[in-house]
């Protein structure tokens, strides 16, 4: 296993989503090199240890509590008691720190006695790409827009619950998840890739997010796969591609219905394009 006590660079931020402002960051990084992740408490893009999941490389976990006193020395200091061969520090241009961050790249490169590198602002579409432009995406159900910033589908890792059991009687069957830690996307439908349990394949698939207010009213993460029947044991992962629609209240089952089918012929229909 890695000791991270022998890395030579770091990258410090919160980097809740690991999007690409932040891939930009870990590309200035070494061989030997770990990613500093400062806990705000309010990561739910990725959640608690997920971020792991879009680097090769080794985080470090610290609370926002433990280093949000330290002055600019102080900083340094803890920094290098933790990486005792720390020869670089990466950081982006609006990194800030201490107390009421007050402290700026400009004084790591005061005070760090090697390299600090600042990576310029990451933009799309003339846009800067941060964590919380992502979070505001999704919750309008820009899935797209959302995608495009992190350089990645937007993904919810989530534990199997048992639904109402109408779903599989009177409409389609679906996989329903509890996932907390995560920012759920806008209310609605939409088109998806869902991993089950340790499968290493994602299925093509349709998902609703939001209050099943044609039914029980109760909210509700489900996932309906498009090739086959599948078997969920434990826990599923969803990928959103793209919204198709909002939820809607239906007066009938059967309304319900038929609107599931459409919505299962346009995910059909955009995934089979994207597999192209
Ligand atoms: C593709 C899809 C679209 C859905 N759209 C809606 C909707 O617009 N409004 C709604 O109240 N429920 C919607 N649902 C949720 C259903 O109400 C839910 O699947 C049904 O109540 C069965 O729940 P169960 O799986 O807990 O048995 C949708 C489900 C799927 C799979
Ligand atoms: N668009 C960007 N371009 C360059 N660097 C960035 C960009 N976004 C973040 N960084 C850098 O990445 C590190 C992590 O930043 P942080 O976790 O605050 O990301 P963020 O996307 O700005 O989050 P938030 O939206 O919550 O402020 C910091 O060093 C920060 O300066």
């Amino acid at each position: 296993m890695t000791d991270i006590r022998n890395s030579t660079a770091i990258a410090i931020g919160g980097f809740d989503g690991m999007h690409i402002g932040h891939q930009q960051l870990f590309r200035a990084l070494d061989e030997k090199s770990t990613i500093v992740v400062i806990e705000t408490g309010y990561a739910n893009l990725t959640p608690k240890r997920e971020r792991e999941s879009f680097s090769h490389y080794p985080l470090l976990y610290l609370e926002l509590n433990e280093i949000r006193h330290l002055n600019g020395e102080e900083f340094i200091a803890f920094l290098k008691d933790k990486f005792p061969k720390l020869q670089k520090i990466v950081v982006g241009y609006d990194f800030h720190f201490g107390k009421d961050r007050k402290y700026s790249f400009n004084n790591l490169k005061e005070l760090f006695d090697n390299e600090v590198v600042v990576v310029n602002e990451v933009t799309l579409h003339g846009d800067s790409v941060h964590s919380h432009k992502i979070r505001a995406k999704l919750q309008i159900g820009d899935i797209v827009g959302a995608n495009a910033f992190l350089g990645h589908n937007y993904t919810i890792k989530g534990t199997l619950v048992s639904g109402q059991g109408i779903g599989k009687k009177e409409l389609v069957a679906t996989i329903n998840l509890e996932a907390k830690e995560y920012l759920m996307p806008k209310e609605g439908v939409y088109v998806t890739l869902t991993r089950i349990d340790d499968e290493e394949h994602f299925h093509p698939s349709v998902s609703f997010v939001g209050h099943r207010i044609t039914t029980d009213g109760s909210f509700a993460l489900e996932s309906h796969i498009l090739d086959g029947e599948v078997i969920c044991k434990e826990r599923a992962t969803i990928s959103f591609v793209s919204f198709i629609r909002e939820n809607r209240k239906f007066d009938s089952l059967d309304e319900l219905k038929k609107a599931i089918h459409k919505d299962i012929a346009t995910a059909s229909k955009e995934l089979k394009f994207l597999q192209l």
